[in-house]
């Protein structure tokens, strides 16, 4: 390398993004058309910018524009695409630095997601990362990008690659200057990319594309064929003498007829002027049609908005809904604004505390000024909005800070969020339609798509957001019950049976709406006709707790105390009969239960929300319901929160066991209850033994109720206390029924392992086999051993893991 010409090694993750980009987007390659525009349009911001505090930089004949020019190849090569802009330009440091390296974050992760993925899926990724420059090899063997920095004075200089190239070359531009300021690529086609010399197809590309989404003008240049006079060769201007000179072809003097013209015989017509065919230059100008937020939102059509936003906002996917409309932003600053609902939420949107807000593009009179809402940004469940803002009434020189210091900024984000909150309401409340082809309803099918994608969000904004925000964002919340899915809670409501004062609802956070649908805590809502909310999601309850009531209707936790169906006043005397008289029956087997579970639960009480199942494990108001006592154990092991354990402990102890006084089960458990003479037996304070051993009939009551203990804890979705015992319970029940001996143990030997080996461990003398491959390692016989005996027969504890092997 001489002095002026360098060659340097490409940066390694620049090869990587080079090659995914060529193999993942062949099929998108015309994407390298709106990368270059919005380099050169950012360059010209960036100039127009920079000029507003040094008016040096620009002058009046250097207008600030792209051009384009397509060269078809005179001679070997497929030609030529020629992309130049006035823009800021670059020094040859910042050739070797903006073109050979990637300073973008979060690269390195992205090329490893992209490496990874599928070639659609990295087209995806790379569609949301911006490609940019790189995008040229798509349609590039040979690339050369000349440069001059606005304000420079020294040389022109060139960055040139191949496609294929570990290495770039930076060098003066042998051709000297050609610019005073800007930059212009060279894009030596590949034989394949022909298509892109055809200014129809160019044209098509910047108006799908780029036409909306650059605020410089971009002209292409175009060679038109006229026919014009040809003033070198002279026509005579008189017909009469015209028709002196004989310009007939010379004819045959023997075949010639020749006719006297007669007298009134019209004149004779000149001959035309002679002509010849001229090209002359032309540069026409593709984006000269209004931005589209500035047009009448009645002449925009449904397309137009989805280019727009894929071109201006980056995303392959079209956007869900968008919103149009012109307003004041009470400052009297008058402003247009088209905003959108992607459809899907950032990929980093729940891993931020703050998200970053880039979708909000701030304009002043067409001119884009930034994308970069300030500190206060918009708040984080919203933080996916994308939008265009253009006020007219700023001055065009406002700069990026001056603008974040204006009221106008606080103003436009309270704007938006009413704006999005309003076309989230509009989508939300459309009418279900029908469909035109099978006559069905097809249900909210654009709300549908909306609360898949930012539901989530919806959920976190009604949490966060202001009292007013809170009530929108809540009629919003879309839920599945027991009976329907997608219900909102303003539907609940109105759907609420007579008397019913609660809105129930049940949480499992990970589980299946459908399994939690078949939980103990509805069995008797569901046989009756109530709906239930199923909460699935972490959030879920701790937004409704946040809400309390809605519509005048408190919320219930179904696997809490303080069910109320809200028709007790309704029953008839007979019923309100009936339920005494259980009361009375059952008094017993509570009081039992009561003694036998001092300490493990509050209470024991007859239930009203079970039909089927013996019992359940219910919360009282204040304690912990199984889905809050794993949100907290969550939390506990991630190390978060351990000042509350003492609360946790509390909570944990506040629940009743209900009993089901019509099942089978429980009406047994009443009969051997009634048999004992127990009150005497338990007459004794708390704590202290029982004034008699108790009988066998006792014990295996004790036993079952134990089980029966375990099982609404687990059928309630707790953890049982200690799991072996309880195995250990049940093993000694089903030898009882099965009239097994309930202590004989199995006889077992255990074969031990040989002694400790001595020596270092020698892998190449015996291999060690890798799992899955090679021989088995098992033998066999290598199994025909026994058990050894129990050697502590009498520990409770081994008898119980005993026990829980043999289950
Ligand atoms: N026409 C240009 N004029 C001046 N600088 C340019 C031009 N094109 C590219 N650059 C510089 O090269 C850098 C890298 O460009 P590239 O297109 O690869 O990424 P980017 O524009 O920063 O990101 P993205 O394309 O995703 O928005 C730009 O940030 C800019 O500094």
């Amino acid at each position: 390398q001489d002095g002026a010409h360098q060659t340097h090694e490409y940066q390694s993750d620049v090869a990587r993004l080079r090659k995914i980009v060529i193999n993942s987007l062949y099929s998108h390659r015309d994407v390298f058309l709106r990368e270059l525009l919005s380099n050169a349009n950012d360059a010209l911001e960036k100039l127009r910018i920079t000029a507003l505090t040094d008016k040096s930089l620009v002058s009046p004949d250097e207008p600030l524009n792209i051009t384009i020019q397509l060269l078809p190849a005179s001679g070997s090569g497929a030609g030529r695409v020629v992309i130049a802009d006035t823009g800021i330009g670059m020094t040859p440091d910042e050739l070797t630095q903006n073109l050979g390296t990637l300073a973008k974050s979060g690269t390195s992760d992205f090329l490893v997601q992209a490496e990874s993925a599928g070639a659609q899926q990295a087209g995806n990724l790379i569609g949301q990362f911006g490609l940019g420059f790189y995008s040229s090899f798509l349609v590039a063997d040979h690339v050369e990008v000349a440069s001059v920095p606005a304000g420079g004075n020294g040389e022109q200089w060139v960055f040139a690659s191949g496609a294929e190239d570990q290495r770039f070359e930076v060098f003066p531009d042998p051709r000297g200057r050609t610019m005073r300021h800007g930059t212009e690529i060279t894009l030596l086609l590949r034989e394949d990319a022909k298509e892109f010399l055809n200014p129809g197809k160019v044209k098509e590309l910047v108006d799908k594309h780029s036409g909306f989404s650059t605020s410089f003008p971009i002209y292409l240049q175009t060679f038109k064929t006229e026919e014009v006079p040809d003033e070198d060769s002279p026509v005579p201007a008189d017909p009469l003498e015209a028709d002196a000179i004989d310009t007939s072809p010379p004819v045959d003097d023997s075949e010639a007829i020749v006719e006297d013209l007669p007298e009134d015989a019209s004149p004779i017509t000149p001959p035309p002027p002679r002509t010849k065919n001229v090209t002359r230059e032309t540069w026409e100008q593709l984006n000269d049609q209004p931005p589209l937020w500035t047009r009448d939102a009645k002449t925009v059509s449904e397309a137009e908005y989805t280019d727009f936003y894929k071109s201006t906002f980056r995303d392959t996917a079209a956007p869900l809904a968008h919103a149009h409309f012109a307003g004041d932003a009470g400052s009297s600053v008058s402003f247009k604004s088209v905003l959108f609902i992607p459809s899907e939420l950032p990929s980093e949107f729940w891993s931020t505390t703050q998200a970053r807000v880039e979708g909000v593009r701030l304009m002043v009179k067409r001119v884009f000024i930034t994308n970069d809402l300030g500190e206060d940004a918009l708040p984080k469940w919203i933080s996916w909005l994308r939008a265009i803002v253009d006020a007219d009434d700023l001055p065009l020189n406002v700069s990026r800070e001056q603008l974040q210091s204006t009221k106008f900024l606080a103003q436009i984000k309270s704007i938006l969020v009413k704006r999005a909150i309003n076309l989230l309401t509009k989508v939300a409340s459309a009418p279900a339609s029908i469909n035109e082809e099978t006559g069905e309803e097809e249900g909210q099918t654009q709300y549908r798509a909306v609360w898949k994608a930012i539901g989530s969000a919806i959920k976190l904004g009604a949490m966060e957001g202001s009292a007013g925000q809170k009530n929108k964002l809540g009629a919003l919340t879309r839920w599945t019950t027991n009976v329907r899915e997608f219900v909102g809670l303003d539907d609940y409501v109105d759907n609420r049976k007579k008397g019913q004062r609660q809105i129930f609802y049940l949480a499992g956070v990970g589980q299946k709406a459908e399994d939690l649908a078949k939980s103990v805590f509805i069995e008797k809502l569901h046989a009756r006709g109530y709906e239930v909310l199923l909460l699935t999601e972490p959030m879920d309850e701790i937004l409704l707790n946040n809400f309390q009531r809605w519509g005048g209707m408190a919320f219930q936790d179904v696997a809490k105390k303080g069910l109320q169906y809200g028709d007790e006043d309704m029953d008839a005397e007979a019923d309100k009969a009936e339920q005494a008289g259980i009361a009375e029956r059952f008094a017993p087997l509570l009081s039992w239960l009561k003694k036998e579970y001092t300490g493990t639960v509050m209470d024991v009480v007859i239930s009203n929300r079970l039909v089927t199942s013996p019992c359940a494990i219910v919360a009282d108001r204040y304690g912990y319901s199984a889905n809050m006592e794993r949100l907290v154990a969550a939390q506990q092991r991630s190390g978060k929160d351990t000042s509350q354990d003492w609360m946790t402990e509390y909570a944990r102890k506040q629940r009743s066991l209900e009993i089901n006084p019509k099942s089978p089960l429980i009406e047994g458990m009443l009969r051997v209850v009634e048999g004992l003479d127990w009150e005497e037996e338990y007459s004794a304070d708390e704590g202290e033994k029982p004034a008699h051993e108790p009988t066998q009939a006792e014990l295996e009551l004790k036993e079952v109720a134990q089980i029966l203990l375990d099982g609404a804890l687990v059928r309630s979705g707790f953890e049982v206390t200690d799991p072996n015992t309880f195995f250990a319970r049940v093993d000694t029940v089903l030898r009882r029924s099965l009239g097994v001996s309930e202590t004989a143990q199995p006889e077992v030997e255990v074969k031990p392992a040989p002694p400790v080996e001595e020596g270092p461990l020698n892998p190449e003398a015996e291999p060690v086999p890798e799992p899955g491959f090679g021989e088995d390692p098992f033998q066999p016989g290598d199994f025909d051993y026994e058990l050894p005996r129990n050697p502590f027969p009498e520990d409770p504890d081994v008898q119980a893991f005993a026990a829980h092997d043999e289950l």
